[in-house]
């Protein structure tokens, strides 16, 4: 193919989502004459409201969306032979512009894993804390010593505290004894809590907190920080060892057609591949860096022999039952289906005040729990050796997240028009590992060949029965709860007194827990065989290891065998985090941003 254009730059960003624009953005306001170049794949996002209003984040899913890759896993008998699609960010800002706003931090223990197990010195929760609290300007309470008070991204409750919010708690602190509500549940040690959940929202203007916004829309007078939207990195150009640039293409899925002439953009100091878990490892078999036998089958000379590239993926399998609500539930479902009286009620309340159900995400209640005796033994002989190995000796850690929702998280084209009570819980540190490898040498447009590994350990089955329960005894407890939505539970056998149904109200706290037989049990499997998705929240196929344990990048991000080359996302996460990763990808951009300008001499 032709070569187009060639230009020149100091830094090249292949992939321009969340981390890649944060770690941009400290530099180029630390050192406005560098020259920056972001390539990436999707389109700009500034002021576009399905990037910025946050009620509107789930328009980003819906089948057609062109803001994010729609990556299809392989079907798997785990999965009941369904095409598992995981959604990641592609626009100006990635993940940052799609998300659905929750923030959660991962357990101080997961960073100190990072640190200790894995040989990553400087990335212990000592040391990311600092970087953590730079990020944020957390408004909901003063002098909280974890959180941050004057970073660019906001943190609030969002526009509300929903009905069915207050109702959660209430009823999480009536029913669940044994078990207290914190103030804060994000603070790295606390844990088995519930609490109110705080969201990557801006309270005052009730906008989202991403990214693009706040590091790089934000600095548009910087002629040296450039950003072409809709350009597919296809591969870096490594020249006597060293990374010296990358050669891109348009985008076809915006620009069906559009002219595939390869252009080239030179690095002078610094690649660095920024392209998620997903398009990172891909960028770097496709430059000739991965296994051998992947590199051989898709036709690319190897120029690293890193077997680890595109291994190691990891995610939080996610379940999103729904219940009946009420008549006149504070839901965000009329919002969901784009009913035009409350659209217009609500966008007038957000308009003048930047509150109400538009400032929200449908989160308002969560807890990370951690087992009880009574738990432990409802996990069973399956969940034993990960509680003995993993979990006892870290007290910070969680099995699994619960979060009630005001509203159904879903597809509301195929739901009956009404409110619901949306369920959320995900396994914190599922025992699935899958890969995610290169169908083709040259076509960056080729889909990966792509498992997700997701319900292929009996552990992970046993700890979401668990959660499925947990779930419905606490929301058929609500004053709102009007019964399950039978098509998002699992179908029970003819007179299960598990059996799902519509009811007039809610049971009572003291009613006794709903009584499950081993039928009963089977039917959640199959539930969950069939529903489970992804939470989004990939990672771990860049890791940051040694490279005797398949690690792809050491300590400073550089790619092991080439010089001038980093990865700076989530792909280089070693191990997993309990918690929803928006918060891990900022804290990796910080740390890149403070590696970076250590070796280029700039002062942050
Ligand atoms: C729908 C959704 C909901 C989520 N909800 C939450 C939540 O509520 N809370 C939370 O904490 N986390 C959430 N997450 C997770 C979180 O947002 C991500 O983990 C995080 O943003 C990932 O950051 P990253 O920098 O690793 O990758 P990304 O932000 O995905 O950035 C990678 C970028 O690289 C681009 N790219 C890829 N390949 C190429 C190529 N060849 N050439 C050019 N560009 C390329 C992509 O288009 C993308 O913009 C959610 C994620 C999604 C997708």
């Amino acid at each position: 193919m032709p070569s187009a254009t060639t230009s020149e730059y100091d830094i090249i960003f292949a992939g321009g989502g969340t981390t890649a624009c944060l770690v941009a953005g400290r530099l180029a306001a630390a050192n406005p004459t560098l020259r920056i170049l972001i390539l990436e794949a999707g389109p700009h996002t500034k002021d576009v409201e399905n990037h910025t209003l946050p009620s509107r984040c789930l328009e980003n899913v819906e089948p057609g969306s062109n803001s994010v890759f729609f990556n299809v896993a392989e079907e798997t008998a785990d999965l009941g032979g369904r095409p598992l699609i995981v959604h990641s960010g592609r626009c100006v800002g990635g993940g940052s512009n799609v998300n659905f706003m929750m923030y959660t931090r991962a357990a101080a223990s997961d960073y100190d894993d990072w640190e200790t197990l894995f040989h990553n010195p400087g990335w212990g929760s000592k040391d990311l804390l600092p970087l953590l609290k730079k990020t944020e300007t957390y408004q909901i309470r003063e002098g909280a010593p974890t959180h941050g008070y004057s970073g660019p991204l906001k943190v609030s409750y969002g526009g509300i505290f929903t009905d069915v919010g207050k109702q959660a708690l209430d009823v999480a602190v009536k029913y669940d004894k044994g078990r207290r509500v914190a103030e804060d549940s994000n603070d790295l040690s606390t844990c088995n809590t519930y609490s109110r959940w705080q969201k990557w929202i801006d309270g005052d203007t009730g906008k989202r907190s991403d990214t693009a916004h706040y590091f790089i829309y934000n600095q548009e007078s910087n002629k040296n920080l450039h950003v072409r939207s809709e350009k597919v990195v296809k591969r870096v150009l490594i020249e006597n060892g060293r990374a010296v640039g990358v050669e891109y293409s348009n985008d076809l899925v915006l620009n069906p057609g559009a002219d595939q002439t390869v252009s080239v953009a030179r690095a002078t100091r610094l690649v660095v591949v920024s392209a998620g878990a997903f398009g990172s490892p891909s960028i770097l078999e496709r430059s000739g860096i991965g296994a051998k036998n992947v590199l051989d089958t898709n036709g690319v000379p190897q120029i690293v022999d890193l077997p680890g590239v595109g291994e190691n993926y990891q995610d939080h399998p996610v379940a999103f039952p729904a219940y009946l609500a009420a008549d006149g539930a504070e839901t965000l479902d009329a919002l969901y289906r784009g009913d035009k009286k409350e659209t217009e009620e609500q966008m007038a309340l957000w308009n003048s005040s930047g509150s109400g159900l538009v400032a929200h995400n449908a989160y308002d209640v969560a807890i990370k729990v951690r087992p009880n005796d009574e738990e432990l033994q409802e996990l069973g002989v399956e969940f034993q050796p990960k509680w003995s190995n993993f979990f006892v000796q870290r007290p910070d850690k969680s099995v699994v997240l619960l979060a009630p929702c005001s509203g159904l998280i879903g597809n509301h084209a195929v739901v009956p028009d009404r409110a619901y009570i949306g369920a959320c819980y995900y396994l914190c540190y599922p025992e699935s590992i899958g890969s995610v490898h290169i169908t083709s040498g040259d076509n960056p447009f080729a889909p990966p060949q792509f498992s997700s590994g997701f319900l292929s350990s009996a552990s992970d089955l046993a700890i979401l029965r668990l959660a499925y329960k947990r779930m419905r005894e606490w929301i058929r407890r609500m004053p709102d709860y009007r019964g399950e939505y039978q098509p998002l539970h699992p179908v029970f056998p003819e007179g299960s007194a598990a059996a799902c149904k519509e009811t007039d109200g809610p049971a009572a706290i003291d009613a006794p827990d709903i009584v499950y037989t081993s039928e009963d049990d089977k039917a959640i499997e199959i539930f969950h065989r069939q529903i489970i998705t992804s939470a989004r929240h990939s990672l771990g196929t860049c890791a940051m290891k040694p490279k005797a344990q398949g690690g792809v990048v050491d300590s400073r991000l550089n790619v092991y065998g080439v010089q001038g080359l980093k990865v700076a996302d989530l792909s280089i996460v070693p191990s997993n985090v309990a918690a929803n990763t928006y918060s891990s990808a900022l804290v990796i951009g910080e740390k890149a941003a403070v590696i970076i300008a250590e070796e280029l001499n700039i002062t942050l």
